[in-house]
């Protein structure tokens, strides 16, 4: 795990990466402007559990890519899921919580990770256990309304404005960011690439 200092409120944003692209770049960008954050850990899982691993490219070939757009001194790439031989979030974020006490954390995720959150092993414990910053996604703005994580805590909503508060909200808290859109997707690229065959 990356070294970070007590006090510190560190970014968790985990991802595929299969390719990583300039929309992860700007989900980075505007998390660590609008949450306020000291670092933002970029982390290359090694196969999320709801995804088909028929075209996921190796974890080493992810990581390089990754360190190539992810130019912000405050990003760390890492990959330590792999190592702890983990695949859930929500076992990787107990173990992060573990190792670092003294430090604030905020899962990031784009807006189709909430359409589906309730589908993740332990969804609820996450939003019980760490704050959470949604950033939209070009279809699937209304997954802020109509997903059944937005209806479940709809209670524990911080509004955008005070994004910069939610690191130090403690859970249940979650908020949804506006602001620019990245129309680009992995699966995209990969197509365009001639790396899917069907
Ligand atoms: N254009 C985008 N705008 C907002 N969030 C995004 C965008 N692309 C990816 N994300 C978010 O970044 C994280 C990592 O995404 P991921 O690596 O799965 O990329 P992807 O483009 O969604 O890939 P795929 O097309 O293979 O599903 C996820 O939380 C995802 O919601
Ligand atoms: O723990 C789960 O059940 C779970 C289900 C789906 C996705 N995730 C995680 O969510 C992050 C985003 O995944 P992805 O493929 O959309 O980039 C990544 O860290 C995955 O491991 C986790």
């Amino acid at each position: 795990m990356p070294h970070v200092e007590t006090g510190m409120l560190v970014g968790l944003f985990g991802g595929s990466f299969n390719p990583p692209h300039e929309g992860h770049r700007l989900v980075a960008e505007i998390a660590i402007r609008r949450l306020g954050l000291d670092q933002l850990w970029w982390m290359v899982t090694p196969g999320n559990p709801l995804k088909s691993k028929r075209y996921l490219a190796p974890l080493a070939e992810r990581i390089a890519l990754s360190e190539k757009m992810a130019t912000d001194p405050r990003i760390r790439v890492t990959a330590f899921e792999k190592a702890l031989g983990l695949n859930y979030t929500a076992e990787v974020l107990d173990r992060i919580k573990a190792r670092n006490s003294g430090v604030r954390f905020i899962w990031i995720m784009g807006a189709d990770n909430l359409r589906d959150f309730h589908r993740w092993q332990n969804w609820k414990k996450i939003a019980l256990t760490f704050p959470i910053a949604v950033i939209d996604r070009p279809g699937d703005t209304l997954s802020f309304l109509s997903s059944t994580m937005a209806k479940t805590f709809d209670h524990a909503r911080v509004d955008e404005d005070d994004a910069n508060t939610l690191g130090r909200t403690p859970a249940p808290a979650w908020t949804f960011i506006h602001g620019p859109r990245s129309t680009l997707s992995s699966t995209a690229i990969r197509k365009e690439n001639g790396l899917i065959k069907d």
